[in-house]
């Protein structure tokens, strides 16, 4: 059984359609990237599945469960983590602080286990030597962390990564791919909307490609890379 699966889900604003019909399954533990020019409704498309916009039509499923209607704060807590385009800490709180809430509100760990389980989380996402920092005081290469690490102390099933790569240098990009590859091995299922692409060909198993709101194409990353739909969107010429 797949672990989140959209059917037929649509969503315009006005004249605009962000998603048209979108559908696919996430396996449980897969990794699916999503591409797409400017403006193709990738963020919708999170929006849509964290329950920050509600569909015109169609359903989403988590786990066997119906979601569609559910706010956000319901679907974070049956799974859904997820870390946005600009990092959304709470600056004036520490790091461990930070992962402290998301675990205790997002996650809903008592209050025995959330200690424990963000100290693996700062672990896991090379964040410990930052633990006592403020927030608002780190590197761009450590807020991106600590972005990851707020959603992953939420104890996520799936985990929505929005352009997490983005501004970072190439070194910098390379240590935090490392970190997302080690999460993905340990079992939790990622969909990551992304421009650096050899970021993501790094880590995903399927490649998704939007255009206007519509799944284009859906497969091997190789595959989709090679298409010539893609060819046109990307390049402006037929193949
Ligand atoms: N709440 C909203 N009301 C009206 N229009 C919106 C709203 N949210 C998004 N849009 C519009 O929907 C379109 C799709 O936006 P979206 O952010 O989903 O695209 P994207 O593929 O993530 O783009 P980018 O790569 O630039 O981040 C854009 O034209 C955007 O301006």
């Amino acid at each position: 059984m797949p672990i989140l699966s959209l059917h037929n889900v649509s969503k315009s604003f006005g004249a605009l359609t962000v998603a048209e019909r979108v559908s696919f399954d996430l396996r449980a533990g897969e990794a699916l990237g999503v591409i797409g020019p400017n403006g193709a409704g990738k963020s919708s498309l999170f929006n849509l599945i964290a329950g920050n916009l509600r569909p015109d039509s169609g359903r989403i499923v988590l786990d066997g469960r119906d979601v569609t209607a559910a706010p956000p704060m319901q679907r974070c807590l049956a799974g859904i983590g997820r870390s946005f385009q600009i990092p959304q800490p709470f600056g004036h709180l520490s790091v461990y602080e930070n992962l402290l809430v998301a675990a205790r509100f997002g996650g809903a760990l008592s209050a025995d286990a959330a200690p424990r389980h963000c100290m693996d989380i700062l672990r896991r996402t090379g964040l410990a030597a930052q633990a006592e920092r403020i927030a608002g005081s780190l590197s761009l290469l450590q807020r991106k962390r600590l972005e990851l690490a707020r959603a992953m102390a939420t104890e996520p099933r799936v985990i929505l990564l929005d352009e997490i790569a983005g501004g970072l240098t190439e070194g910098e990009c390379g240590e935090l791919v490392a970190t997302i590859r080690q999460i993905h091995a340990e079992g939790t299922a990622i969909i990551w909307i992304e421009h650096v692409l050899h970021a993501l060909t790094s880590v995903v198993e399927r490649l998704m490609v939007l255009n206007f709101g519509r799944v284009l194409v859906i497969g091997a990353p190789d595959e989709v890379m090679a298409s010539p739909e893609v060819g046109e969107i990307y390049l402006g010429v037929a193949a």
